[in-house]
């Protein structure tokens, strides 16, 4: 099938390599000149485990290209829309301009019978919206949401562990396109849920918000452990082992971060205001508050670990980006907390196998090094997310480099009893 996807950042880049590597047309297109030019020439724009090797396997079929121009998808029946929705700048509302500007650029450009496919995240109501709009062209709007999760990018797109199809007016044509686009993973019984527009949408943020929730509430109760000598992974462990509630998400630390979770929760939380049942949702500002907390949690402990002041103190930070294998730094715990601690006058080394670049346009202020530059000298040391490269440090090799082997682990994710065994001074988050 000929299709077109249009935003290549994190979702759609993976979308339409992923596609094409199984046999689709695609053209992918993008305001983003830089990006349509690396992608052509089959370098990731950003670090995503496996995208390098599907691009360059799926370019030199000949079935995938990059374009800048919109008349470039007048030769595709299916149109995925994947361009960002992020916080509003002056509120908690989503930023529906991308996607708006992207229909509008395409619409002069698809046929009757074509089906636009949402992909992008979006408040409840938007897609009806967007129909309306659609309609009149004889194309057919769908809504499919995405669940893949950065760092696993690749396998959740091939293999994703379900397919959710939001239609509405030519729902037949809609799902049967749909299930040609999915063939692949249908063949290999990927449940299939068919529904309306505003499920689709709601199962997207519902979805998220839970996860978020799942997240804060293993928080909360660091939070308890932490002023009654508890101990949150035991707990964790514990509970989770309850099938009905499951070990997964079920990690407390800094706190969740990225494009997404925060971002969509507070968006939910702003629709159902609009909707007149923000009271429904109100426990989602308790989730981004426990949440937050976390980080001021770090900044407080690496303070008082430090005497009452981090000025002119060396702090080393292992991780910058919002979680392993990412080199995605959108509200990123690990950078928050390391600007906020710089900010304090501390004397911070930050390092990331992937995200020094991103951090250093965002934050041009702070410094950035090697693990060994981090680690030399340092007072203390922060371990903010969990990449292999950091949970598999040696600890006497490190505590030959630092100044006093102090480390807080913002992730729990280390060896510990290695690290104490080690002659460090240890503490995790929720655990003494
Ligand atoms: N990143 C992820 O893991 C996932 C993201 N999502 C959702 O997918 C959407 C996209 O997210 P990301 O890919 O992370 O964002 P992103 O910021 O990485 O990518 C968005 C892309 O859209 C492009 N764009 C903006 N306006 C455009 C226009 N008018 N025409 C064409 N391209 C345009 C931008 O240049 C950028 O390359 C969001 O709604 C997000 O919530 C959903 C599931 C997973
Ligand atoms: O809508 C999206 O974009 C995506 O958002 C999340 O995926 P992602 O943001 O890639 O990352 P997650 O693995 O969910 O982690 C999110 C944050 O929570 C943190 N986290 C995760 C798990 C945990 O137990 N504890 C914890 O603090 C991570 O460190 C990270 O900062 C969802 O997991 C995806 O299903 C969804 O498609």
């Amino acid at each position: 099938m000929k299709l077109s996807v249009i935003g290549c950042g994190y979702l759609g880049a993976v979308h339409a390599a992923a596609m094409a590597s199984i046999g689709h047309s695609v053209v992918g297109i993008d305001v983003d000149a830089d990006k349509i030019a690396l992608l052509n020439s089959g370098r990731a724009p950003f670090f995503e485990p496996g995208l390098t090797e599907l691009l360059s396997e799926a370019l030199a079929t000949g079935n995938l290209r990059f374009s800048t121009d919109f008349a470039d998808a007048a030769a595709a029946e299916v149109h995925f829309v994947a361009v960002g929705t992020p916080q509003s700048k002056d509120g908690l509302g989503a930023d529906l301009r991308y996607v708006n500007s992207a229909v509008d650029a395409l619409l002069p450009h698809v046929a009757p019978g074509d089906v636009i496919v949402g992909k992008s995240t979006v408040p409840v109501g938007t897609a009806e919206g967007l129909a309306e709009r659609i309609t009149p062209t004889g194309a057919i709007l769908a809504w499919n949401p995405e669940f893949l999760r950065e760092g696993f990018a690749v396998e959740d797109t091939l293999r994703p562990d379900r397919l959710v199809y939001g239609v509405g007016d030519g729902a037949e044509r809609a799902e049967s396109v749909l299930d040609g686009v999915y063939h692949v993973a249908l063949a290999a019984d990927t449940p299939k849920i068919v529904t309306g527009y505003a499920t689709a949408e709601l199962v997207k943020v519902s979805a998220n918000a839970f996860l978020a929730t799942k997240i804060s509430f293993i928080n909360a109760m660091a939070e308890i452990s932490e002023v009654t000598g508890a101990d949150v992974t035991a707990l964790a462990d514990a509970i989770g082992m309850d099938a009905r509630i499951g070990r997964r998400f079920l990690n407390a630390g800094v706190g969740f971060g990225g494009g997404c979770l925060p971002k969509d929760i507070r968006a939910f939380r702003a629709r159902a205001e609009e909707l007149g049942v923000g009271r429904s949702v109100a426990f989602l500002g308790e989730v981004d508050a426990i949440n937050l907390r976390r980080r001021d949690r770090v900044v407080d402990l690496t303070t008082a670990l430090l005497d009452g002041d981090v000025a002119g103190r060396k702090i080393a930070v292992l991780g910058i980006a919002f979680k392993p294998n990412s080199d995605d730094i959108r509200d990123s715990p690990a950078l928050d907390i390391a600007s906020r601690l710089a900010a304090l006058g501390a004397d911070v080394v930050a390092t990331d196998p992937e995200a020094i670049e991103n951090a250093r346009r965002m934050e041009p202020d702070l410094t950035f090094g090697t693990v060994e530059e981090a680690l030399t000298d340092a007072d203390i040391v922060l371990l903010l997310t969990e990449w292999k490269d950091f949970t598999g440090i040696d600890p006497v090799w490190a505590a030959s480099l630092v100044k006093t082997p102090l480390i807080i682990d913002g992730r729990n994710a280390l060896p510990h009893t290695q690290w104490i065994d080690a002659l460090w001074e240890y503490h995790g988050l929720g655990r003494r």
